[in-house]
C-alpha cells in the first residue's frame, strides 16, 4: 500500500500542490489508463481474430437460405435466450420449412367451418446482433447475424479458429445439401413486387400430378413435353445467347405424328376460373422440381420497365408465371369482367368519349394521366419480356387467362405462346374421377373407371397449316376438356379437332404458326435474384397456389376408407348426377369437401346439390341484373343531371358576358344604339303609336317632340323604318346609319 502510494504521490503531488493541478494529474492519469486498456482489449481481439477464419453470407445470395435451415435445426440456435417472433420471412425456407423452431395451428383441432383456411406458422428466431457458439465437427463456431448498415440486408457471419477455411467449406456443402433434400418436397413460390424484385413469398408441398383431374393425354403430354424442353436445354449448348435459336421436340411427337422442330417456350392455359389451371403448373413445377416465379399482370404497378426488370432477374431453371394475361392492356386491376380487355382500351376512351364541357374534359384528361401513370404495359413491352424469358436457360414460361378472346394475336407468335389448352368446365368423367381421388379406398390399385375412355379423344397436332410444311407447324389447341365430342383417333394422327375459336383478327388459333427462323431470343440476362422486403408486391397476389389440396388429403383420414368397387359405385352415382360442363372441378370439390367424412351421402345429395346451386345461380343473376339495371338508370339520371347542370352553367355564362359588355359600351359612350353597337343587338324595334294618336299628342307636345327629333338629329345617326302592322300599330326600326 505504501508503496503503490509513493508510486502515485509524485503524480497527484504532494500535500503542498493545488487542488486544480491535481484535479489535471488526475485527468490525465485516467486518460492514459483507459487509452491503455483499450490498446490492450484492441491488441487482444485482433490477436484472438487472427486464429478465426470468418465467412458472410448475405441474404441475397442462396447460401445465406441454406445456412438458415441448417441453423434453424440447431440446438444452440434454438437454445437462445432472445428471440424474435415471425409468420412471414423474406428468408425461403426458414420459417415456412418445418424448422424445429416453428410452430403452427395444425396442432389446434380443425375448424370445421373453415375448411380452406391457410395454417399459420409462427417462427422463433434469435434476435440479430447476438452471438451463437455452435460446435461443428470438432470446431466452436461463433455464429452472428446482423444487419447490413447501407443495404439493410441481412448477413450471417461464422467465425471458426482454424488453420485453412475446409471447415466453413464443409459447413455450407453440409447446409446446401440437408436445404435442397428438404426442396424434394417443395416449391419456392415467388411473387413479383413493384420495385421489379422477386420476393419469396411461399414455400409448398408438391402436388402430385394424379390429383389434377384432366381429360386424359393433358397432363401427359404436357409433362413429357415441358421434360423434353428441359432435357434439350441441359443437352445442348445452352441456347441463351442472342441470335440462337433452339429447337425440341414439339408437343405433336407425344402422339406420334411427324415431330417438326420448334422453337417452344410458352404454355398458354385458358379457360373458365376454378379449372385447373394454376394446379396444373404447381403440379409441373414440383414433378419438374422448378421453383415458380409469378407476375399478375392485373396488378396495377405493372408496366414495361418492371416487367422487363422482372423478366431479368428470373433465374435460370424455373417456371414463369404471368397470370392474367389478358389484363395485361386493360389497365383493369380486377381478374372480374370489368376489364375490356381490349388492347385499344385506352384508344378507345379516348376517342369514343368526346368531351361536353372544359370541364368534364380536363377531368378526364386528369384521370387518364393518372392511369398511365399507373399502368404503361405495352403488348410491344409485354412482348420484349416474353421473348426475354424465351431466351433462356431452362425457363419455361406459362400464362393464365380466363379471357382468351381478350388477347391480342401477337402473343401466339412461335417462342411466345405455342401450346395452347383450354379448361372446361368438369365433364362427368373428371366427376367421377375427382370423387374416386378424393375418398379414400382400401383397394391399393386404382381400381379403373368404368365407362369408356376412347370415346375421349386425345389431343393431336392439327393439320398443317399451310400446304406441305409440315414442320412449320408449332401450335394447337389440346381440347383439355373438349375431347369427348369428337371420335378418337386410333392411330393418334391428325383427326377433326372441335372447332378452334377465333382470334380477335378472325384466323383460328390453329392457324397461327411460322417457322422458327429468324426468331432470335434475347440474350440472356444476369441471374440476379433479388429479394425486397416489401410488403408491395403480396398487395396483388392474384395466384394463389391452390390452398385446399391439404384438406383433401386430411379428407382421406376423415371418411372410412371404402372399397374398391363400392367407390366406383359411388362415383358413377355422383358423376351421373352432375351435369357435363356445368361446374367447375373447384366447385364440385368444395362439394365434396363439405361432404367429406359422407361418401354414400356425397353421391346420393349430388343432384340436390345441383338444383340448390342452379337455384343459388338463378338468384344470384337476377340480383345481379337488378343490381346492373338500377346502376344504369342511376348512371343515366346522374348523366342528365349533369348535361342540364352544364347547360345552365353555359346560359348562365353567356348571359354574363353579355351584360358585362353592355356595361363596358354603357361606360365608353351612351344611348341605345351605342350600347346596341357594343353588344352588337339586332336593330331595336320601338312599338309607335298610331298616326291618329300621334296627332292628338302632337299638339299637346310639340315642343318636346321638336326638341327630341332636333336631338336625334343632332345626336344619332340612325336611319329610321316605319312599318306598320295589320292591326295598324306602327312599328320604328332604329338602324344604324352612316353619317
Ligand atoms: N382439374 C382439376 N383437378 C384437380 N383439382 C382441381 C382441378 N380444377 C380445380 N381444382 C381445384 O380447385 C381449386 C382451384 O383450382 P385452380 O386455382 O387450379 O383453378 P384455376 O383454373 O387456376 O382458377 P383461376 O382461373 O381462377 O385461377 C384448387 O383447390 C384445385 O385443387
Amino acid at each position: 500500500m505504501d508503496a503503490l502510494r509513493s508510486l502515485v504521490q509524485p503524480l497527484v503531488g504532494g500535500g503542498g500542490g493545488s487542488s486544480m493541478i491535481d484535479g489535471m494529474k488526475l485527468v490525465v492519469l485516467g486518460g492514459t489508463v483507459e487509452t491503455a486498456r483499450r490498446m490492450a482489449s484492441s491488441g487482444w481481439s485482433h490477436f484472438i481474430n487472427s486464429f478465426f477464419l470468418t465467412a458472410h453470407f448475405s441474404e441475397e445470395d442462396y447460401p445465406y437460405d441454406w445456412l438458415m435451415l441448417w441453423l434453424s435445426r440447431r440446438p444452440e440456435w434454438q437454445r437462445s435466450r432472445e428471440f424474435e417472433t415471425t409468420t412471414r420471412t423474406s428468408t425461403p425456407g426458414f420459417g415456412t420449412r418445418i424448422a424445429d423452431n416453428s410452430f403452427g395451428d395444425e396442432d389446434e383441432e380443425e375448424d370445421e367451418g373453415a375448411p380452406g383456411r391457410v395454417k399459420t406458422r409462427v417462427v422463433f428466431q434469435p434476435t440479430s446482433n447476438t452471438t451463437h457458439t455452435i460446435y461443428y465437427r470438432g470446431h466452436w463456431l461463433r455464429v452472428k447475424r446482423w444487419r447490413k448498415g447501407d443495404t439493410g440486408s441481412e448477413v450471417i457471419s461464422v467465425s471458426v479458429v482454424a488453420r485453412n477455411n475446409s471447415i466453413l467449406k464443409q459447413l455450407v456443402l453440409q447446409a446446401k445439401k440437408e436445404y435442397e433434400a428438404e426442396a424434394v418436397h417443395r416449391i419456392q413460390i415467388y411473387f413479383a413486387d413493384c420495385h421489379g424484385c422477386w420476393r419469396w413469398t411461399d414455400s409448398r408441398h408438391k402436388r402430385p400430378m394424379s390429383s389434377i383431374v384432366l381429360n386424359p393425354g393433358v397432363k401427359e403430354m404436357l409433362l413429357a413435353d415441358t421434360k423434353d424442353f428441359l432435357k434439350s436445354e441441359k443437352a445442348s449448348d445452352v441456347p441463351s445467347r442472342k441470335g440462337d435459336s433452339y429447337t425440341r421436340l414439339s408437343t405433336a411427337t407425344a402422339f406420334s405424328v411427324s415431330p417438326p422442330e420448334l422453337v417452344l417456350t410458352g404454355y398458354l392455359l385458358y379457360g373458365v376460373p376454378g379449372s385447373g389451371k394454376s394446379s396444373l403448373i404447381h403440379a409441373i413445377a414440383g414433378e419438374l422440381m422448378l421453383d415458380i416465379y409469378v407476375v399478375s399482370l392485373s396488378s396495377s404497378w405493372i408496366n414495361d420497365s418492371t416487367l422487363t426488370t422482372l423478366m431479368g432477374r428470373v433465374p435460370a431453371r424455373c417456371i414463369v408465371l404471368l397470370e392474367d394475361l389478358d389484363a395485361a392492356f386493360t389497365r383493369s386491376t380486377s381478374r372480374d369482367g370489368n376489364a375490356t380487355g381490349n388492347p385499344e382500351g385506352k384508344t378507345e376512351e379516348k376517342t369514343t368519349e368526346q368531351p361536353t364541357t372544359t370541364t368534364s374534359s380536363s377531368r378526364r384528361t386528369r384521370k387518364t394521366e393518372q392511369l398511365s401513370d399507373v399502368n404503361t404495359l405495352s403488348l410491344s413491352g409485354l412482348l420484349n419480356a416474353l421473348d426475354g424469358v424465351a431466351a433462356s436457360e431452362g425457363r419455361l414460361l406459362f400464362a393464365t387467362t380466363n379471357h382468351l378472346e381478350r388477347l391480342d394475336p401477337a402473343l401466339s407468335r412461335p417462342g411466345r405462346m405455342d401450346v395452347w389448352i383450354e379448361f372446361k368446365n368438369a365433364s362427368k368423367w373428371q366427376a367421377e374421377l375427382l370423387f374416386r381421388n378424393f375418398f379414400p379406398s382400401t383397394d391399393e390399385d386404382d381400381v379403373p373407371i368404368e365407362g369408356d375412355l376412347d370415346s375421349i379423344e386425345l389431343p393431336t397436332t392439327p393439320p398443317s397449316p399451310s400446304a406441305g410444311s409440315s414442320s412449320s407447324s408449332t401450335l394447337f389447341s389440346s381440347m383439355a376438356s373438349a375431347f369427348s365430342s369428337v371420335p378418337a383417333s386410333p392411330s393418334g394422327s391428325a383427326s377433326p379437332l372441335s372447332p378452334l375459336p377465333s382470334m380477335p383478327d378472325g384466323l383460328p388459333m390453329r392457324e397461327r404458326t411460322s417457322s422458327t427462323a429468324g426468331q432470335s431470343p434475347r440474350s440472356g440476362k444476369d441471374k440476379a435474384r433479388s429479394r425486397t422486403v416489401s410488403d408491395v408486391g403480396l398487395q396483388n397476389q392474384a395466384y394463389q397456389p391452390p390452398p385446399v389440396e391439404d384438406e383433401i388429403m386430411e379428407a382421406k383420414h376423415s371418411a372410412k376408407p371404402l372399397d374398391g368397387a363400392t367407390l366406383a359405385k359411388l362415383a358413377k352415382q355422383f358423376a351421373d348426377a352432375i351435369p357435363n360442363e356445368e361446374f367447375s372441378v373447384a366447385a364440385l370439390q368444395g362439394y365434396l369437401l363439405k361432404n367429406k367424412s359422407r361418401p354414400e351421402a356425397a353421391a346420393q345429395e349430388a343432384a340436390a346439390w345441383v338444383e340448390s346451386e342452379r337455384a343459388l345461380r338463378e338468384r344470384l343473376k337476377k340480383e345481379r341484373e337488378a343490381r346492373e339495371l338500377k346502376e344504369k338508370l342511376e348512371r343515366e339520371q346522374r348523366k342528365k343531371e349533369l348535361l342540364q347542370k352544364e347547360k345552365e352553367a353555359a346560359e348562365l355564362k353567356r348571359l354574363e358576358e353579355a351584360e358585362a359588355a353592355r356595361k363596358a359600351a354603357e361606360q365608353t359612350t351612351s344611348g341605345p344604339v351605342a350600347v346596341a353597337q357594343a353588344i352588337e343587338l339586332p336593330p331595336i324595334t320601338l312599338p309607335v303609336a298610331p298616326e291618329t294618336d300621334k296627332e292628338n299628342t302632337t299638339a299637346d307636345n310639340s315642343a318636346d317632340d321638336d326638341d327630341a327629333s332636333t336631338d336625334d338629329e343632332d345626336d344619332c345617326s340612325e336611319v329610321q323604318q316605319r312599318i306598320t302592322d295589320a292591326n295598324g300599330t306602327t312599328w320604328v326600326s332604329i338602324v344604324e346609319g352612316s353619317t
